[in-house]
């Protein structure tokens, strides 16, 4: 990094620096104070909330007049809240500033103005303003100037504002690093922002937190952060492009843009798994932003049908994948994963719904004490007597009614049954006492015993009916009454639909037969999801406005179009990187490569990142060979040492051989090491194996909840989308990675590195690593590791 010393300017930009953090402390106190004030207030409130009302529920003007005294109260309690919830915002955006007030500054001379005032701004994680409130004294990065910054060099520039295109020439492009007040360094950069810079935040030590990039965002990037015209932007991106890191700058940029009509809960994030969660929840908050919604499309599943069956997660169904053999069995499920991941097989189910129109329906009967209260027969004489041109959902609905009714009735009539009697005489005392308040609140004692004894007699069986009926009802409400799972079965016993697959009968067996163990497989859950949305009505979500969909070659063609269905008022971003589409049911990532389709090519644009930043040039060379990509990813000029490879010869050399590495990179410092291996079952016994040599070891399993630092053991599918200063790939031969659909699952794991990779192979190596012009990409090691 350039020699701050020798800048000319820096004693002057650092005075710069010196007069804004006397305003910025300035600001902290006197907003403390104000706050401290606020807060003291709501206290107030809160303890003489009722001293300051007016009860009095005497008649209905007095009752209606303290509902007023006490809406009153409330509303002035919450607008006190909110201005304390907002200038506590500022202050945290007030003290982030104070630690580093800004990173970069442009200086402008605008065309339109006939002086030519060449204008500095300074760009920072927040805005500030002069006392006059007139002028910026730092300018929020997402600011419309502020995007001149990440696109211009020195030279004409031109940027929109909401006033129109403004014109003009940057004079001067400065970067910063400033911290606790003092600038560490500062220089003046070309084209690109400060490859220095970005030298040295790359060269950096990883972190278990994700971190902010807005320092330097690269105008590819930036593309993506400001797009605001795409309905669906789809965003195709190497390894270590940035993707996650500018899905997460432009959740902060529309949080900026659009503030007033959208907040954070309107914004969901799809991620691979909850540990990435955890991995990415530090960066808007480090932006002074709420964490958008974010989940995980398992847990999605898992809400809405995670009790009608045992859903298979999907490192479940890739584990299976990846321990079988091949063979007949495997062919069917891939071929079985591939029909249901497609968007034809939405229109089997399309053509099976719309037939349950007009018959089919399975319907459950709604059964009480051990026999049928109102029988199948009966709801689907009833549903397919009402009026066939209205909707399923809709006429469900008006059977549900029906229902409802019907268990009123016939709760009546159960109310002179034996059982009911049986239980009156069980009741406690409270529950006589309530029907004794009861009917004599509705003037029902007569004071003659034995009719009074018959209103409570029957009183008290209304209560019990009804507690019995409770779950009845609600199970109604929910729709019980409807088969789904019986007429998802269905769907497999019918004929071949029309030209759908030529595998149709095997998936039909290989269905029936997991569906019979109760077990629903990843790649069913959709689809039976959307055929119990046709039928019961769609759960649109109309509130969200943005979805981001990390990882999306992981989805398929049929997830993407229920997502579109289930989100119909929001706009899209999907990033992912076809080259590591790992799981079957993503078609290799074919749902994500035809993503135009979905809302056609006006309204979709894509952005192609080639530019690699996560790994050094050596790891990037090395790896894009993996994937015949070496023309096509551009890696960012950081050095690091070539990646290298252990030919061992048995199963104790290769341990061994893993736990030199750990303890080399150990030494140097390296702060998160991880062992790759390609499954959890290899992970496990791996762990197992080195546990008792290497005790800080971790063992990262798909229900890890939270990203740690650390010596870590990893299944391949697990660590994708995250990063580690130095991994190993336990096991690089041929046994382990040599089919095709091997290839990406390999590749992934090969990018999780920073700084440092090393390969191990006990037998023949993968075929992946001898491409041809890939062997100067990695030495290797002649001597195993292994200590005497
Ligand atoms: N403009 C940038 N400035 C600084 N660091 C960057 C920039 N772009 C990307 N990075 C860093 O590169 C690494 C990879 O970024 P990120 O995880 O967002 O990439 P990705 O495309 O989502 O990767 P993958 O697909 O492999 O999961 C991160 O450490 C990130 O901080």
């Amino acid at each position: 990094m350039s020699n701050t010393n020798l800048h000319p300017d820096h004693q002057e930009e650092q005075a710069r620096v010196n007069d804004i953090s006397v305003i910025i402390a300035d600001r902290i106190k006197e907003l403390e104070g104000r706050t401290g004030g606020v807060r003291g207030e709501i206290v107030d409130i809160r303890r003489n909330f009722w001293d300051d009302v007016t009860v009095n529920f005497e008649d209905s003007a007095e009752t209606a007049e303290t509902y007023a005294s006490m809406k009153q109260q409330a509303e002035l309690m919450s607008e006190r809240e909110r201005s304390f919830r907002h200038m506590e915002e500022q202050l945290g955006t007030l003290k982030r500033l104070a630690r580093s007030p800004y990173f970069g500054r442009i200086d402008l001379v605008d065309d339109g103005v006939v002086s030519s005032k060449t204008d500095s701004i300074y760009l920072g994680i927040g805005s500030l303003m002069d006392k006059s409130g007139e002028h910026y004294l730092i300018y929020d990065w997402r600011a419309p100037v502020s995007s001149l910054y990440y696109d211009y060099g020195p030279g004409p520039v031109r940027y929109e504002t909401p006033g129109g295109t403004v014109e003009g020439e940057m004079t001067l492009k400065r970067q910063f690093v400033i911290r606790n007040g003092v600038i560490r360094s500062m220089f003046d950069t070309g084209v690109t922002i400060g490859d220095e810079l970005l030298q040295e935040v790359l060269g950096a030590q990883s972190d278990a937190q994700m971190k902010s990039i807005v320092a330097t965002i690269q105008s590819e990037q930036n593309r993506i952060i400001r797009n605001e015209k795409a309905r669906l932007l789809v965003v195709q991106g190497a390894a270590g492009s940035g993707k996650t890191s500018a899905a997460l700058q432009r959740v902060a940029y529309l949080l900026y843009r659009y503030r007033g009509s959208l907040n954070a809960e309107q914004i969901v994030l799809f991620s691979p798994n909850p540990m990435f969660n955890s991995y990415i929840s530090t960066v808007l908050p480090e932006l002074g932003e709420q964490n958008m919604a974010q989940t995980t499309y398992q847990q999605y599943l898992e809400h809405r049908i995670g009790r009608d069956f045992e859903l298979e997660d999907p490192f479940t169904g890739m584990e299976r994948l990846l321990s079988e053999q091949d063979g007949e069995g495997n062919r069917i499920r891939m071929a079985n994963i591939s029909f249901k991941s497609g968007t034809s097989f939405m229109g089997v189910i399309d053509n099976y719904a719309e037939s349950l129109g007009s018959s089919g329906i399975v319907f459950s009967p709604i059964m009480f004490r051990g026999r049928a209260l109102i029988s199948k027969e009966e709801m689907e004489c009833r549903f397919y007597e009402l009026d066939p041109s209205v909707s399923i959902p809709n006429r469900i609905r008006n059977l549900a009614g029906w229902l409802l009714k019907e268990l009123t009735a016939r709760g009546k009539k159960e109310r002179k049954k034996r059982w009911v009697l049986d239980a009156i005489e069980l009741l406690d005392s409270d529950a006589y006492l309530e029907a004794y308040q009861e009917l004599k609140r509705k003037n029902k004692y007569t004071d003659q015993s034995f009719s009074d004894f018959d209103s409570e007699k029957e009183y008290l069986a209304g209560m019990v009916v009804q507690e019995k009926f409770k779950k009845l009802r609600r199970r109604t409400k929910a729709l019980k009454f409807l088969d789904i799972p019986a007429m998802y079965r269905t769907l497999f016993q019918q004929e071949s639909p029309k030209e759908v697959s030529a595998d149709w009968e095997d998936i039909c067996r290989q269905t029936l037969e997991q569906l019979d163990n109760g077990v629903m497989s990843y790649e069913d859950a959709t689809p039976y999801l959307y055929l119990k949305e046709k039928l019961e009505g769609f759960h649109t979500n109309t509130t969200v406005k943005h979805v981001f969909v990390d990882e999306a070659q992981d989805y398929s063609a049929f997830q993407y179009a229920y997502l579109k269905r289930i989100f119909p008022n929001s706009r899209f971003t999907v990033l992912g990187d076809f080259n590591q589409a790992i799981f079957a049911y993503s078609g290799t990532g074919v749902g994500f490569q035809g993503l135009e389709s979905l809302f056609g090519p006006e309204e979709t644009e894509r952005i192609e990142l080639h530019r690699s930043y996560r790994s050094t040039r050596q790891i990037v060379e090395f790896t894009s060979y993996i994937i015949g990509a070496e023309h096509d990813i551009v890696p960012f000029n950081r050095d690091g040492e070539l990646p290298s490879l252990s030919i061992v010869p048995d199963e104790e050399e290769r341990l061994a051989a893993i736990r030199e590495k750990l303890e080399e990179w150990k030494k140097r410092g390296l702060a998160s090491c991880a062992v790759i291996c390609k499954t959890a079952a290899e992970s496990k016994s791996v762990f197992e194996a080195l546990k008792p040599l290497i005790p800080e070891l971790l063992l990262v399993g798909k229900n890890t909840a939270t990203f740690e630092k650390g010596l870590l053991v990893i299944p391949s599918y697990l660590a994708k989308g995250v990063e580690f200063d130095a991994v190993v790939i336990s096991d690089a031969s041929d046994a382990a990675y040599s089919k095709e659909s091997e290839r990406k699952l390999f590749y992934t794991a090969c990018t999780r590195a920073m700084h440092a990779l090393h390969l191990i192979s006990a037998g023949k190596l993968s075929p992946f690593l001898s491409t041809s012009g890939s062997e100067s990409t990695y030495r290797v090691l002649q001597n195993p590791a292994r200590k005497q």
